[in-house]
C-alpha cells in the first residue's frame, strides 16, 4: 500500500457487463438517440486486508464503483468511443485506490452484422 493506493497484488476486482445508456456515435441519429453501451472492468486490488478484516472499508466497494460510472456515463454525450473509455478510466484512477485497470467497451449493434464493436484499454496511475 502506497498513499492508500494498493500496489500490485495480481488481485483483481472485476465488474462485468454494466449496461448504461447514453449518447455516444458520430452521425446525426446518434447525437438525438440513446444507445448502450457495455462496459467490463478489471481493477488492480489487494483484497487482503478486507479477507482478514472483512470490513468492506479495507477494499475497493465496486458498488460504488459502478454508481459513480453509471452516472458519468449516462450524462456523457461523446462522439467517439475512444472518448467514453478513457473518460472511464481517468475517472476510476482518479476517485478511487486502483493503481491500475483494464476497461472494455462494447457498442452494442454498431455495426449491423457485427456482434460486438468496441475497444479494450488499459490505464495505470502515474502517480505525481
Ligand atoms: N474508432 C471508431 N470508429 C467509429 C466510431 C467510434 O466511436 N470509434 N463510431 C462510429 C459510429 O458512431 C458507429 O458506431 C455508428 O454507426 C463509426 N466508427
Amino acid at each position: 500500500m502506497r498513499d492508500g493506493v494498493p500496489q500490485d497484488s495480481g488481485d483483481v476486482l472485476y465488474l462485468h457487463d454494466l449496461r448504461v445508456d447514453c449518447i455516444i456515435g458520430i452521425w446525426d441519429w446518434e447525437r438525438q438517440t440513446r444507445q448502450t453501451i457495455v462496459l467490463d472492468l478489471d481493477m488492480g486490488v489487494d483484497i487482503r486486508a478486507a479477507a482478514t478484516s472483512d470490513d468492506l472499508r479495507d477494499t475497493l466497494d465496486y458498488k460504488a464503483v459502478a454508481k459513480r460510472v453509471i452516472a458519468f456515463v449516462e450524462a456523457s454525450e461523446f462522439r467517439l468511443v475512444e472518448t467514453l473509455a478513457e473518460r472511464v478510466a481517468g475517472l476510476i484512477l482518479r476517485e478511487f485506490p486502483v493503481p491500475w485497470l483494464r476497461l472494455r467497451l462494447d457498442k452494442h449493434g454498431a455495426i449491423r452484422g457485427a456482434g460486438q464493436v468496441g475497444l479494450v484499454i488499459e490505464r495505470r496511475r502515474i502517480d505525481p
